[in-house]
């Protein structure tokens, strides 16, 4: 089976810092993948690289077979994106800012604008949809975002943290649309801080620390024992042990009697 997403020994360097030192692995269809790490262990450089957003300093990408060229931007059409921090045209409606995207991918606008008004009717959107962005919770934008990155339905997925601000409701129905859409095929790859969800969720976790994947497998093939979960595999393989006394240490500081002028 040709592999949905290939990474061969991709590098990264900021400044001189090297992010990405050596990262490699290759996904199959059809597999939800939680790629996870600390913050700035380079998971969203990782995705932009893939993205085409940030070129890598080394190293070779293919998506569903074929090695990207920065010149060909056709395999995007193939291609869903949620960033983690992203700047959405709030001062649009939802209907005109997802049949905008709907567009730039080649759909007419009557397609993309029925498409987006059906989805957002089921994720609660439906009241909302001809209000300017700006009006919207956090959660809603998240929503929005997220039906952006399915209009023109693609194969692979890659979603930023695509669980935040959304409420407990909304979690539970995004979980089971990833779920639902790895069912059909689709290929998803997301990173998230929430450890249990990424362990109830994901196939296959990808660890990166330090530029290198360091645990690859599914939860139960990368868990040392069966008693541990997740959030303490995480602590023990990036060698987090002492969160309690930071906690202390950090509010021994704020409540720590302090001279004022
Ligand atoms: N454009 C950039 N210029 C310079 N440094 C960058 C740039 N983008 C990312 N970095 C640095 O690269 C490192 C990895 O960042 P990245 O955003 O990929 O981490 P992350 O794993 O996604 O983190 P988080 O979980 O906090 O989102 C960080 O040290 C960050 O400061």
């Amino acid at each position: 089976m040709t592999a949905a997403i290939t990474l061969d020994h991709i590098q990264k360097s900021f400044n001189g810092h090297q992010v990405l030192k050596d990262v490699s692995f290759s996904i199959e269809p059809g597999t939800i993948v939680g790629y996870i790490g600390q913050n700035g262990a380079g998971k969203s450089t990782t995705v932009k690289i893939i993205l085409g957003l940030l070129t890598q300093d080394a190293g070779q990408i293919s998506l569903q077979g074929r090695i990207l060229d920065p010149d060909d931007d056709s395999y995007k059409q193939h291609i869903g994106y949620v960033p983690e921090a992203a700047d959405v045209f709030d001062a649009l409606t939802a209907r005109e800012y997802l049949t905008l995207i709907g567009q730039l991918y080649g759909m007419t606008d009557t397609a993309a604008g029925q498409k987006a008004e059906a989805l957002a009717e089921i994720v609660g959107l439906g009241q909302a949809f001809d209000r300017r962005i700006t009006s919207y919770s956090k959660g809603m934008r998240q929503m929005v975002l997220i039906i952006a990155s399915l209009l023109h339905d693609p194969d692979i997925l890659f979603w930023d943290e695509p669980l935040n601000g959304l409420d407990a409701n909304s979690v539970l129905v995004v979980e089971e649309i990833l779920q639902e859409l790895r069912n059909r095929g689709k290929t998803i790859f997301y990173s998230s801080h929430i450890m249990d969800v990424v362990q109830k969720l994901s196939d296959r976790i990808i660890l990166l620390n330090n530029g290198t994947v360091i645990a690859d497998g599914s939860f139960s093939s990368i868990a040392a024992n069966a008693d541990t979960n997740l959030q303490q595999l995480f602590n023990d393989l990036t060698g987090f042990a002492e969160h309690g006394e930071k906690a202390k240490a950090f509010v021994d500081i704020v409540t720590e009697a302090a001279d004022h002028e």
